[in-house]
C-alpha cells in the first residue's frame, strides 16, 4: 500500500477571480499537504463558490465549496479562505459551483504528487495537464433564463470545443464584429503540447464540459490509461479516450512517431447528435514550430451514436492489481435513482425518482448542524421507483413529479449502494448520457448494464474483486450503473449530474451522514438564509 507523508507543510495559493481569463493556475501539491486558497470575488455582480473536485474534504466539509449545500455564496468584494488536506495523490480539479458559473471558464487543475519515498506503478519522463471544455456564446444568465421559462428554451449544442481553453469557431457562420471573431488572433491558435522525441509523457486529461461527452485522441499515438479520478488503473490501451464532464484520467503517450512533423490532438462530441466542430490541438514534436499544422487532415473521431465502445471502456476500467481496495461484500441500504426528464407545472425539469431537486435558503450543512430543520422538507425522498410498471423505453408523462429540497440521511459508517437507472427523455427514442459526481467520497463502481436493473439477478454480476474507485461515473443511455460507498465522512454532500443545465434543472440529491460529528462550523460559510448577518463584517 502507498505510504503517507508524515510531514504536512502548508502551501498558500492566492487566487483573484475576474471574469474573462480562461487559463487558471494549476495547483501543485504533495500528498499530505494542507492547501489554503484565499479566493477574492472580484466579479462585479456575481456571487461565487469554488468546489475542489475529487478532494474528499475529510474533516473540512465546510470547504467543499458547494453553494447552497456547504456554504453561503461569496459575495462580490469578499474573500473566502478554503483550507483542506490533499490526502491522496492524483489528478483533481477546481471549478465554480454557483449556478452555471463553471461553464464561463472558472476552473483549473489540481495535481497532487506522491510522497517522496513512493514509486508509482508506471514510469514517465514528463507530466502535462489539459482540461477539455465546451464553450457557449450565450451567457449563463441567458441560458438559465431559457431553461426556467415557459416555453422551455434548451441551451443547445456548444459553439466550440476547447482544449486547455483554446478552440476555434467558424467566423463566417455568425454575424459577429471583427473584434470578437478574429482567426489571425494568436489566441485562436490551437493549444500545443511540446514533446521531445523518444520520451514518455503522462498526460492528465480532464473534462469540465457544460454538456458534451467527448472522445479525445492523438493522431498516430496510442494512449495507455493508468489513472482515473485519483486511482491507479490496471493499464489498458486506447486510441480514443471517452471522457465525461467531471472525470480525470492520466494516460501515457510515447513520442515515438516521425519527429519531423506535428500531430493532431482532437476532441469531438459523442452521445448527442453533434453540432459543434471538433476541438483541435497539436502534439508538437520538438524542434518543429508549435504552430505548424500537421500535414494531414485532422482524423475524425468515433461516430457519436455508437454506445458500445463507450460502455466497453467503462467496463475496462479496473483497479491496478497492486492497489486494490475491495469494497464491503454487502451493503446496508440500496437506493435506486430513476433519471427522468419531466414537466412540473409547465416547467421542464430533470428528476430523480420523480423528485426534482431544489436548494434551500440556508445551506444544508448549516441547517443540519444548527438543527434548523424547518429550513428544508423533512419528508424523506423516495428510495426507488415503480420498477415493475415503469417503461424506461418510452416517453412517460410522470404526472406525479414534484420539486423538493429533502435529503437522504445515511447511517454513519453504513455501506450504501446506489443504482442509477436511465430512461427515455421527453423525446421519443432518446436517452442521454449523464455523468454523476459524488462530493466528499469515492465510490466503487460495481457494474454497468443495459436496460432495467434487475435486483434479483444483476447484483450477482457485480465486480467485487477489483472495482475502480471514482468520484464521477457515466450513466449510459437506457442503462444502469451500480455504485457502493461508505458513508464515513461527516457532512452534507451533493451527488449530481455534472451537466450544468441538468443540475440547474434539478438533477441531483444530497446525502447527510454523521452531522453530529462535524466540528465547529466557520462563520465565514454563513451570511445567507437564516444566518443572514452572521459571518459578515
Ligand atoms: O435537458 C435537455 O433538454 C433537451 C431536450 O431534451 C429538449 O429540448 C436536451 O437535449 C436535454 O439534455
Amino acid at each position: 500500500m502507498r505510504s503517507r507523508s508524515s510531514v504536512a507543510p502548508s502551501r498558500v495559493v492566492k487566487a483573484g477571480l475576474s471574469r474573462f481569463a480562461i487559463a487558471r493556475p494549476t495547483i501543485l501539491a504533495q500528498e499530505g499537504d494542507t492547501v489554503i486558497v484565499e479566493v477574492t470575488n472580484k466579479l462585479l455582480l456575481e456571487n461565487l463558490a469554488i468546489h475542489w473536485h475529487g478532494i474528499r474534504q475529510i474533516g473540512t466539509p465546510w470547504s467543499d465549496g458547494t453553494e447552497g449545500v456547504t456554504q453561503c455564496p461569496v459575495v462580490p468584494g469578499d474573500t473566502f479562505k478554503y483550507q483542506f488536506k490533499v490526502d491522496r495523490a492524483g489528478t483533481y480539479l477546481y471549478h465554480a459551483h454557483y449556478g452555471m458559473q463553471r461553464e464561463s471558464g472558472l476552473y483549473g487543475s489540481i495535481r497532487v504528487s506522491v510522497p517522496d519515498n513512493f514509486t508509482e506503478p508506471f514510469a514517465y519522463d514528463y507530466d502535462r495537464s489539459i482540461i477539455l471544455t465546451d464553450w457557449y456564446h450565450k451567457s449563463t444568465y441567458e441560458q438559465a433564463t431559457g431553461l426556467s421559462s415557459i416555453p422551455f428554451v434548451w441551451v443547445g449544442e456548444p459553439q466550440s470545443l476547447l482544449i486547455q481553453g483554446k478552440g476555434k469557431f467558424n467566423c463566417s457562420s455568425a454575424s459577429l464584429t471583427a473584434n470578437t471573431c478574429n482567426t489571425s488572433n494568436p489566441e485562436c491558435s490551437p493549444y500545443a503540447i511540446t514533446v521531445i522525441p523518444g520520451k514518455t509523457y503522462r498526460l492528465r486529461v480532464a473534462s469540465l464540459t457544460a454538456l458534451s461527452a467527448l472522445s479525445f485522441q492523438i493522431e498516430g499515438h496510442n494512449m495507455t490509461v493508468v489513472e482515473a479520478d485519483g486511482h491507479y488503473v490496471e493499464p489498458f490501451v486506447v486510441k480514443n479516450l471517452f471522457i465525461y464532464s467531471g472525470e480525470t484520467y492520466s494516460v501515457l503517450i510515447q513520442a515515438d512517431q516521425d519527429p519531423s512533423r506535428n500531430y493532431w490532438m482532437t476532441t469531438n462530441v459523442v452521445g448527442r447528435l453533434p453540432n459543434t466542430t471538433e476541438g483541435l490541438g497539436f502534439l508538437n514534436y520538438y524542434p518543429n514550430h508549435p504552430r505548424r499544422s500537421p500535414p494531414t487532415v485532422a482524423p475524425a473521431g468515433p461516430i457519436w451514436n455508437d454506445t458500445a465502445p463507450r460502455v466497453a471502456q467503462s467496463l475496462a476500467i479496473k483497479a491496478h492489481h497492486d492497489f486494490i481496495v475491495t469494497p464491503p461484500t454487502t451493503s446496508d441500504r440500496v437506493i435506486v435513482f430513476l433519471n427522468t426528464q419531466n414537466e412540473i407545472n409547465g416547467y421542464r425539469h430533470w428528476s430523480v425518482n420523480n423528485v426534482s431537486f431544489t436548494l434551500p435558503h440556508t445551506p444544508y450543512l448549516i441547517a443540519l448542524k444548527k438543527k434548523l430543520h424547518h429550513q428544508f422538507s423533512q419528508t424523506p425522498p423516495p428510495e426507488g421507483y415503480d420498477s415493475v410498471n415503469y417503461d424506461i423505453y418510452n416517453v412517460s408523462k410522470n404526472p406525479n413529479a414534484t420539486t423538493s429540497n429533502a435529503i437522504y440521511r445515511l447511517g454513519f459508517n453504513t455501506t450504501v449502494d446506489i443504482i442509477l437507472q436511465n430512461a427515455n427523455t421527453m423525446t421519443v427514442n432518446n436517452s442521454e448520457t449523464h455523468p454523476w459526481h459524488l462530493h466528499g467520497h469515492d465510490f466503487w463502481v460495481l457494474g454497468y448494464g443495459d436496460g432495467k436493473f434487475d435486483m434479483n439477478k444483476d447484483p450477482k454480476k457485480y465486480n467485487l474483486v477489483n472495482p475502480i474507485r471514482k468520484n464521477t461515473v457515466p450513466l449510459h443511455p437506457y442503462g444502469w450503473t451500480a455504485l457502493r460507498f461508505k458513508a464515513d465522512n461527516p457532512g452534507a454532500w451533493l451527488f449530481h449530474c455534472h451537466i450544468d443545465a441538468h443540475f440547474y434543472m434539478g438533477m441531483g440529491v444530497v446525502f447527510e451522514e454523521g452531522i453530529d460529528k462535524v466540528g465547529k462550523l466557520p462563520s465565514s460559510i454563513m451570511g445567507c438564509g437564516e444566518t443572514r448577518g452572521v459571518g459578515r463584517p
